[in-house]
């Protein structure tokens, strides 16, 4: 599995948190910035890592802000990224099974960094069930196709 990830300076010490931790794992992941804690916007790491996986090039992606508000609400303006917002381990797996998301947001100044990895984990390992839930993905798909032009 290949992850992209992004954050602003709100989410900058989270995201070398879970970089880490995924590298442990071996799992493959290109960091899409911020680089440090200077002032930067959220959108702009929203779109990198959004492009990159609506692309195929990254299998999934995960973005952090200081709320992980903003920056889910970025990704989201792409046709095809699917990204919640996500505080807690079942909303991480039900997004997976339900939604099939394809970006997880999260909001450092919310929640801990230990919380923040075991809802990574959550999410990487829950599969999209599909069935009705696909349905209601279409539901969605169409929606993007009457209004992004
Ligand atoms: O959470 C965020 C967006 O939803 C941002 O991380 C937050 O707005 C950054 O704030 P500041 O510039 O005051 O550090």
């Amino acid at each position: 599995m290949k992850i992209a990830i992004g954050s602003d300076h709100g989410g900058f010490p989270l995201k070398e948190m879970i970089k880490e931790h995924l590298q442990q794992k071996d799992i493959e992941i290109k960091d899409f910035g911020t680089d440090s804690e200077a002032s930067c916007n959220y959108a702009d790491f929203a779109e990198a890592v959004g492009e990159a996986v609506v692309s195929g090039t990254y299998d999934k992606g995960i973005l952090i802000c200081g709320t992980g508000i903003g920056i889910s609400i970025a990704a989201n303006k792409i046709p095809g990224i699917r990204c919640a917002l996500v505080g807690d381990c079942f909303s991480a797996k039900a997004t997976r099974q339900h939604n099939d998301t394809n970006v997880l947001a999260l909001g450092a100044r919310v929640i801990g960094s230990g919380l923040a990895l075991e809802i990574v984990d959550a999410w990487l390992g829950t599969e999209f069930e599909g069935g009705r839930h696909q349905l209601r993905i279409d539901k969605i798909t169409e929606i993007e196709k009457k209004y992004c032009r």
